[in-house]
């Protein structure tokens, strides 16, 4: 894992976007470049960032669009992670819906999670025995949770589903979310980590996963084989292998 600050939430943001775009051009099987997106404030940042300065710089017809989690809202809901990339990412840079393969948050929980395990088996390539991304952006959350796996959905991390039910541990919002095995089977992780509230989370998580710092971050994070944090929350940069 390394984690890099910068001086603020765009230059952060630009840094993982241009890693973004290397992977884009090292990918020379002329297949469509599946990309998981997360949710939460720092989507929303990026999805501007990205209509303002990359509309033209980046291969958009050439991704394919996935998320890693979902609140179980309608797309219309104001908690929608696929509705803020409707609004502010594929209207704007007018994104083919063929190209999009969303959530269904409006759906049963439980019926919703298994459908789309399936759909992201049927349609992505494997790496060993699970579907692979070419790129997942993984948020943070200041409790450490990743996806919509929560400290106290711990089991999740290990789950043997693609995807499964969460529950917002406060709000008790169901959520869909990515499980730790498909989250970790190769694919690079790019995870910005914008916001206020964060800088202490982000210092714990230098420590690594350990019995007394067992948070869904720290896990994924330290047995991802290729994970880049692009922070604006004022730690030093670190890196550990
Ligand atoms: O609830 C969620 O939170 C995390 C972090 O969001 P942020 O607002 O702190 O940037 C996000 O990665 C996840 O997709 C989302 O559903």
């Amino acid at each position: 894992m390394i984690i890099e600050n910068f001086k603020d939430d765009k230059d952060a943001l630009r840094a993982m976007t241009g890693e973004l775009v290397r992977h884009m051009d090292r990918k020379d099987d002329g297949l469509p470049f599946n990309l998981a997106l997360s949710g939460g404030g720092t989507a929303q940042k990026m999805f501007a960032l990205w209509v303002d300065e990359y509309k033209d710089e980046i291969d958009w017809d050439a991704i394919r669009f996935f998320w890693v989690d979902e609140r179980c809202v309608p797309p219309t809901d104001p908690d929608s992670n696929y509705g803020h990339a409707n609004e502010l990412l594929f209207k704007p840079l007018h994104i083919p819906a063929d190209h999009v393969h969303r959530i269904h948050g409006e759906v049963e929980p439980g019926t919703e999670a298994m459908r789309y395990s399936r759909v992201v088996k049927e349609y992505l390539p494997r790496h060993g025995q699970l579907p692979y991304f070419d790129c997942i952006i993984l948020g943070i959350g200041g409790d450490a949770h990743t996806a919509s796996i929560f400290p106290d959905t711990l089991p999740l991390l290990t789950d043997s589903r693609n995807y499964a039910v969460s529950q917002h541990p406060e709000s008790h919002q169901f959520r869909i979310t990515m499980t730790g095995p498909l989250i970790l089977n190769d694919s690079p992780l790019l995870v910005p980590v914008l916001g206020p509230g964060k800088k202490e989370m982000l210092e714990e998580l230098k420590k690594g996963y350990s019995a007394t710092n067992p948070t869904p971050a720290a896990y994924i994070l330290s047995h991802a084989v290729e994970a880049y944090v692009y922070s604006a929350v004022f730690i030093d940069s670190f890196s550990r292998k």
